[in-house]
C-alpha cells in the first residue's frame, strides 16, 4: 500500500516535470546565462544569476505547460506526442492550466521584484509569443508559426543580457539573431520526419504545406546563414579566437550534415536534429569559456 502510494507520487512528479519540457528549459538557461556573462564580462553577481535563471526557467517551463494545455487535442493525434501527460490522461487539463499559470505568475513576479523592468518586459514578451502568438494564433494556421514563434525562443539571451545592463544594445541583438536563425532548421528536420503526423493533426508545418524538398532547401538556406552569424560575436569583441575557431568548425560540421540531409532520399535526420541541440549548447558555452579564460 505504502509502496503503491510512493510510486504514484513519483509518477505524478515525473509527469509534472515532463510537462515543463525540461530539456528545452536547460538549453534556455544556458543561453540566458551566456547573455548575463557577456554583459557582466565575467561571472555576474550570484544572486542576480540565481533570480534571473529561476525567473527565466519558470517562464520557459510555464509557457511549455500552457502550450501543451492548448495543444492537448492535436498532441493526442500525433504518435510523437500522444503519450504526453495531458493526452495520456495522467494529468488533468485543469491541473495543467493552474500549474502553468502559477509558474508564469511566479516568474513575472521574480523578474519584476529581483531583476529589472527591461528584462521583465522581455520575459513577458517571450511567454506571450510562445503561448498566444505561436500556440493559439499561428500554429494551426500557417507554417510561418515556426519563424514568428522563434521570436520567443531567441529572447532568453536578451533577458540575461538586459538583466545585467538594464538596457538593450548590439550584443544581445547578435545573440538573438543567432538563436532566431537556428530555430527553423532545428525544427524542420523533425517536421520532415513527422510530416504525416502533422498532416493528420491538421498542423500546417512547412513540409505539409510546401513539401519535403522546399523544406530541405530552406533548412539548408538557414544553416548557411547561421555560419557567418555564428562568427559575429568574435568580430564584435564579445568573444575571442578560441570561440571564433570553435564556431567556425561547429558551423562547418552543421552545414555538411545539413547538405547530407538535403541530398539524402530519406526523410529521417535524427542525427542532424540531435546535432542542432549540441551545436547551440556548445556555441553559447564557448562564448562563456572564452570570456572566463
Ligand atoms: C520555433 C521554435 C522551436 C520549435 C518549433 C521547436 C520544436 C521542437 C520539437 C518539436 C522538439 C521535439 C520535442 C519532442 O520530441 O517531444 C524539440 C526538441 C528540443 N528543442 Fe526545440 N523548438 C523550438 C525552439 C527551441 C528553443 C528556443 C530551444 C532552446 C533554446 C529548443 C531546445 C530544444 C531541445 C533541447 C529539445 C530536445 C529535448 C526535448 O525534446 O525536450 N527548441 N523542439
Ligand atoms: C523565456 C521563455 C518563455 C522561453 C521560451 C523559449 C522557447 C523554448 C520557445 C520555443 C517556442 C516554440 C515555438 C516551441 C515549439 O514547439 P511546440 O510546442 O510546437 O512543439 P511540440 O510539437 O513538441 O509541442
Amino acid at each position: 500500500m505504502v509502496v503503491k502510494t510512493v510510486v504514484a507520487y513519483r509518477n505524478l512528479i515525473r509527469d509534472y516535470i515532463l510537462l515543463t519540457k525540461p530539456g528545452i528549459v536547460v538549453l534556455v538557461l544556458i543561453t540566458c546565462l551566456t547573455g548575463m556573462y557577456l554583459a557582466a564580462k565575467g561571472f555576474p553577481s550570484p544572486w542576480l544569476v540565481f533570480w534571473c535563471l529561476l525567473g527565466t526557467g519558470l517562464a520557459s517551463a510555464g509557457s511549455a505547460v500552457l502550450n501543451q494545455f492548448f495543444d492537448r487535442d492535436i498532441d493526442a493525434i500525433m504518435s510523437r506526442t500522444k503519450s504526453r501527460p495531458l493526452p495520456s490522461g495522467s494529468v488533468s487539463p485543469l491541473s495543467a492550466l493552474i500549474f502553468g499559470s502559477i509558474l508564469l505568475i511566479t516568474s513575472f513576479y521574480i523578474m519584476a521584484v529581483f531583476i529589472n523592468p527591461v528584462a521583465t518586459f522581455f520575459t513577458l514578451t517571450a511567454s506571450f509569443f510562445y503561448v498566444v502568438v505561436y500556440t493559439l494564433a499561428l500554429k494551426r494556421r500557417s507554417p510561418l508559426a515556426t519563424e514568428i514563434g522563434g521570436i520567443s525562443g531567441a529572447l532568453p539571451p536578451v533577458i540575461g543580457y538586459t538583466a545585467v545592463t538594464g538596457k538593450l544594445s548590439i550584443e544581445p541583438l547578435i545573440l538573438f539573431l543567432i538563436m532566431f536563425v537556428w530555430q527553423p532548421p532545428h525544427f524542420w528536420v523533425l517536421a520532415v520526419k513527422y510530416a504525416e503526423d502533422y498532416k493528420k493533426a491538421g498542423v500546417p508545418t512547412l513540409p505539409v504545406v510546401k513539401g519535403i524538398f522546399q523544406t530541405k532547401v530552406r533548412t539548408l538556406f538557414y544553416t548557411a546563414m547561421l555560419f557567418p552569424l555564428s562568427l559575429l560575436p568574435a568580430l564584435y569583441g564579445m568573444a575571442g579566437k578560441v570561440y571564433f575557431f570553435t564556431a567556425f568548425v561547429l558551423s562547418f560540421i552543421y552545414l555538411i550534415l545539413t547538405l547530407r540531409f538535403f541530398f539524402s532520399k530519406s526523410s529521417k535526420g535524427m542525427f542532424l536534429f540531435f546535432y542542432s541541440i549540441i551545436y547551440l549548447a556548445l556555441l553559447f558555452s564557448m562564448m562563456v569559456f572564452d570570456m572566463t579564460r
